[in-house]
């Protein structure tokens, strides 16, 4: 059989290209030393590829930013504003993914998004009046030429028609039907392009095809096919899926002319059904993606063997289920890695590596091949930890409620530790100065010992909540300058991870992540965030919230186990969290809030799977976190960067003290109070991620809007996520002017 990827990491070994596309930016290197590293990473790639034996290359699955905003760019989908500009191909498109500094200011870059439910963000194309759909640059072409002198078996792939169109925002008056013909013509042209080059396959990405698509939806793609598949010429069509299946899509696509299809088989949880019942035409190429492109575990062969066995179809590639960019390039890079669990581990070159064994296997070729890689599976990885699972086993319903009712809570909570109406809080961090860095800076390299660094933090944690005391605020915090990162801060203190030294992946743009990953049963080991906040709390009369990272957090931002459920490891989190809570509880903490910005990132992306999916378990775990606290403790949850108006039944089932929710979406005010939203929510008073001075004023307007919507009892006042991000001096502005509007609505109701 013949072998190949959908799509390999861009990124660079050491992380070259993020490296040189940040340079270009700082006018350090010039274009021409940009194409030449670009260059140079796609050849290694290549390389890497062919080396591993795999038979067929993919070539446009490199990216200087996002593949999205690639195919933007090529089809002339470049709004008025950015065309203005009359910069060279290679800046306009750097305009639209970073923004631009103009005569009249700070043109910012175009919208992101997240790419199906992975870490990826990609850039949303805009569509005015104006925009004129047209094959205007170059490339995939170029890189197609250059794959083919340096002697590959290239296909060339882009993303299709119809994920462009769904994926763009139409800024103008037309509706979609109105630029259907002008993507047909330009893809058309793309189509004789590449015939003319001798590509002999094109491999189109329609992953919007896995997104439950209507009726509409699936006469729309007909409707783009019906008219394009006929100008192929000599070209053969790879429609690639990828991130799910395509179950109501599948009947139309097996009857359309492609010639191949590519799909998911490991998110895929309905692929092979529809195969089985439906049947696979002979005269078409199935794209079987049967190695996980987006986690990091060897690939059981017998289970994927056996798989391949099962389906009736004729033609098979052998492929992955995604584009190996969510992976790390390679484990050889890693030093510090247990011997044990290595055998375990894959990122993309290892991937590269199962492919071709499955192939090898699949010819009756290297048995032992198989023999070694059972032994992975068949044998525990020694990784368990039966205090916790005992501990998971013996959970009961009383387990997820809270000693009494959330009205009961708030009376002796009052009590307990008493608050003025519209309590004013921030959400835990401080912005960090110069000197805060430096601090951190000279302890990572060794210059401070750990016992200067601790009581230098400590002296700025007083001058902080002294700061805060000055303000007036009600409810203080520690501003977390301990912290470095909401993830590893918390992760690395828990047992059942491991990290890596250069595993990062690309999030957005050149941004990137370096994911920790679930390798065994979590557990809590020793308290985390203990000594910080009740030292905090020996500081001040007033109350200190103690701040945990979420259990839904910390598992949906790591490479999750393959071996359980997911739920099974965010219940252990869960629990872990518990008994930090607990710590903090009997040292003198009473309000404990958790952080879930990643509460709806691994959401499934059938809107019908999200209970059974997800929230059916992922609410039971954060009401496990707070379960076993005092009634009189406060238990908030913080979420941010996201949408809620559409899982505000949800968010109400968490059964928090409080919510505080960034307030971004225009229509949430309106959403909780339709939704009779019982928990007390903080809506965002402020944005943290722009440099913007709010008036008392305004902030008056805010909070007189939402005690008519929402009733002044239960209404908290605070920022919409942490203020590291922010300038020290516009966040205390900030926080003044806040407490200051508080306290005129005080007077007054
Ligand atoms: C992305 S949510 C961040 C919450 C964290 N406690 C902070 O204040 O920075
Ligand atoms: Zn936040």
């Amino acid at each position: 059989m013949t072998t190949t990827i959908i799509g390999y990491p861009r990124i660079g070994r050491h992380l070259e290209l993020k490296k040189a596309v940040e340079a270009y930016h700082s006018q350090t290197i010039t274009a021409a030393d940009l194409n030449r590293i670009a260059a140079q990473i796609r050849q290694q790639n290549w390389q890497t590829q062919a080396q591993a034996g795999i038979d067929w290359l993919p070539v446009n699955d490199f990216s200087y930013e996002d593949q999205v905003l690639d195919t933007a760019a090529l089809f002339n989908l470049i709004p008025q504003r950015f065309q203005q500009l009359q910069l060279s191909p290679l800046d306009t498109y750097f305009a639209m993914a970073r923004g631009t500094q103009t005569a009249t200011g700070f043109l910012p870059p175009l919208k992101m998004a997240t790419w199906f439910n992975t870490r990826y963000g990609y850039f949303i194309p805009e569509l005015d009046d104006s925009t004129t759909i047209q094959l205007t640059g170059t490339k995939p072409f170029d890189e197609f030429k250059e794959a083919k002198q340096l002697g590959y078996h290239a296909r060339p792939t882009i993303i299709g028609p119809y994920t462009l169109l769904k994926f763009s925002r139409i800024t103008g008056t037309q509706k979609i039907s109105d630029y259907i013909e002008g993507f047909v013509a330009a893809y058309a042209q793309l189509f004789k392009q590449f015939d003319q080059l001798g590509a002999d396959w094109l491999q189109l990405d329609e992953p919007a095809l896995v997104l439950a698509p209507t009726k509409a939806d699936l006469a729309l793609f007909r409707h783009i096919y019906t008219a394009l598949l006929p100008q192929k010429g000599q070209l053969k069509i790879l429609l690639q899926t990828a991130y799910g299946d395509i179950r109501e899509a599948y009947a139309q696509l097996i009857s359309q002319d492609f010639d191949a299809l590519g799909l998911d088989f490991v998110d895929g949880q309905q692929t092979e059904a529809c195969i089985q019942e439906q049947g696979f035409p002979d005269d078409k190429i199935l794209f079987a993606g049967i190695v996980n492109g987006r986690n990091v575990w060897r690939t059981n062969y017998q289970t994927v063997l056996n798989q391949l066995h099962r389906l009736p179809v004729k033609h098979v590639v052998l492929s992955t289920s995604c584009s190996l960019l969510h992976l790390p390039i390679s484990l050889k890079s890693e030093t510090t890695l247990p011997e044990h669990v290595r055998p375990y581990l894959a990122f993309a070159d290892e991937k590269l590596a199962d492919l071709v064994a499955i192939n090898d296997l699949l010819a009756g070729r290297k048995p032992a091949l198989l023999l070694v890689n059972q032994q992975l599976f068949n044998h525990s990885r020694g990784a368990e930890n039966t205090r916790v699972t005992e501990r998971l086993q013996t959970l009961t319903s009383a387990d997820y409620h809270r000693k009494s009712e959330r009205a009961v809570r708030q009376q002796v909570q009052q009590r307990a530790v008493p608050l003025p109406m519209l309590p004013t809080t921030t959400i835990g961090s401080f912005p960090q100065t110069a000197a805060d860095q430096q601090r951190k800076m000279a302890f990572k390299q060794g210059k401070l010992t750990q016992a200067q660094f601790q009581s230098a933090t400590h002296k700025r944690m007083q001058a902080c909540l002294t700061e805060q005391t000055k303000l007036g605020l009600d409810v203080l915090v520690t501003g977390e300058y301990d912290r470095d990162d909401m993830i590893s801060d918390f992760d690395h203190q828990l047992s059942g991870f491991l990290f890596t030294e250069h595993a990062w992946i690309q999030t957005f743009g050149t941004y990137c992540a370096q994911p920790p990953i679930i390798w065994g049963d979590i557990a809590w080991t020793h308290p985390i965030t203990v000594a910080e906040t009740a030292a905090a709390q020996q500081l001040t009369n007033r109350p200190v919230k103690g701040v945990l990272t979420g259990p839904l957090t910390l598992v949906n931002w790591a490479y999750p186990r393959e071996d359980v459920p997911l739920r099974v490891s965010a219940t252990q989190i869960a629990l872990a969290l518990q008994d930090e809570a607990h710590a903090l509880e009997t040292n003198g903490i009473h309000i404990i809030q958790i952080d879930e910005p990643a509460f709806r990132s691994q959401l499934p992306l059938r809107r019908t799977d999200w209970y059974t999916g997800y929230f059916n378990w992922a609410i039971k775990v954060i009401r496990l976190v707070a379960s076993r606290l005092q009634s009189t403790t406060r238990f908030h949850i913080h979420m941010c960067y996201d949408h809620y108006t559409d899982i505000l039944d949800v968010l109400d089932q968490l059964d928090a003290d409080a919510l505080s929710l960034s307030a971004k979406d225009p229509t949430l005010l309106d959403a909780l109070h339709d939704a009779h939203f019982t928990t007390p929510v903080g809506l965002g008073m402020f944005d943290t991620a722009q440099f913007k001075l709010s008036t008392t004023d305004t902030l008056v307007t805010k909070l007189q809007a939402s005690i008519k919507q929402l009733g002044p009892e239960h209404l908290w006042v605070n920022p919409d996520c942490g203020l590291k991000t922010l300038p020290e001096a516009d966040a205390l502005t900030n926080l003044e002017r806040m407490v200051r509007a508080t306290k005129q609505i005080r007077e007054i109701i």
